[in-house]
């Protein structure tokens, strides 16, 4: 669905291959700086790669239309603009103005937002002005445009960043459904433990490389989380639900720039 051939974004990231296949929910984990907006960024179409290609299904990306990649990806960027002038509803309803560009949206655009509003949790809210929403509640409504766009593939950075407990794992759960129904979900998260438990894969980023990909359990190993976290930390079973998690010590000195 997605093929990333040794795609170079000089100075930033350097070499990077994956493939990613539909039906997956795909962690990008990194220290800060590490890339990972930037590969979001490349993945969207946003970015002309200096070397290599992002290829999504089977056509480069940054080179088609806008119109085409909105159909396919919706992205979520990592902050939005501070002055949106718009309510809650009608920002969702941009996400549909790929398949409507003048604006004029029918009954299936509007199930589509009232799904997604409904899915957000913003139906009470749905005629308040952006700007007088909370942190949180501004990242659900973002979250919402993106599901009301309908594309088969997801780039999230960060999307449970400023969110509480409770849409942190709502969120999560809804990510591993939609990828389940066969799509494909890529989300930039600092949260490590929260990457193992509801990522199929983790792409680890550091400076701008790959520094492993794989499975969560095979990815955050007592070394790599030395080497590209600078913690010290052990990942264990919680004994209670089996689930994979991290007991962490102590940072370790930063290594000097
Ligand atoms: N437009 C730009 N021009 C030059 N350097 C940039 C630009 N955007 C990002 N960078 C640099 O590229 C590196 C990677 O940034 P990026 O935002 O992709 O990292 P990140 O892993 O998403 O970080 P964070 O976890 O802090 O959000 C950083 O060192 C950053 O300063």
């Amino acid at each position: 669905m997605i093929r990333i051939d040794r795609l170079e974004y000089r100075p930033i990231l350097s070499e990077i291959c994956a493939e990613l296949d539909p039906g997956q929910v795909v962690g990008l984990v990194g220290p800060n700086g590490a890339g990972k907006t930037t590969l979001l960024r490349a993945m969207a179409g946003l970015l002309r790669p200096t070397q290599g290609a992002v290829h999504v299904l089977g056509e480069p990306i940054h080179a088609r239309e806008p119109r085409w990649r909105a159909r396919r990806v919706a992205y979520l960027p990592q902050f939005l603009p501070e002055e949106i002038p718009f309510a809650v509803r009608e920002f969702v309803e941009m996400g549909r103005y790929s398949h409507h560009p003048s604006g004029a949206l029918d009954a299936s655009d509007r199930r589509h937002v009232n799904e997604a509003l409904d899915a957000m949790g913003l139906v009470q809210l749905q005629d308040v002005p952006l700007a007088h929403l909370s942190g949180g509640e501004r990242q659900r409504a973002a979250i919402a445009r993106c599901l009301a766009q309908g594309a088969p593939i997801l780039l999230l950075d960060e999307p449970i960043a400023s969110l509480d407990i409770h849409y942190q794992l709502d969120i999560l759960q809804r990510l591993r459904s939609f990828a389940a129904d066969g799509r494909l979900v890529v989300i930039a998260i600092h949260h490590l433990e929260l990457a193992m438990s509801y990522c199929d894969r983790t792409l680890c980023l550091d400076g701008g490389r790959l520094a492993a990909d794989g499975p969560p359990e095979r990815v955050f190993t007592p070394e790599l989380l030395q080497r590209v976290f600078r913690v010290d930390a052990r990942p264990f079973r919680d004994p209670h639900t089996g689930a994979l998690r991290l007991s962490f010590s102590a940072a370790l000195p930063s290594i000097p720039e």
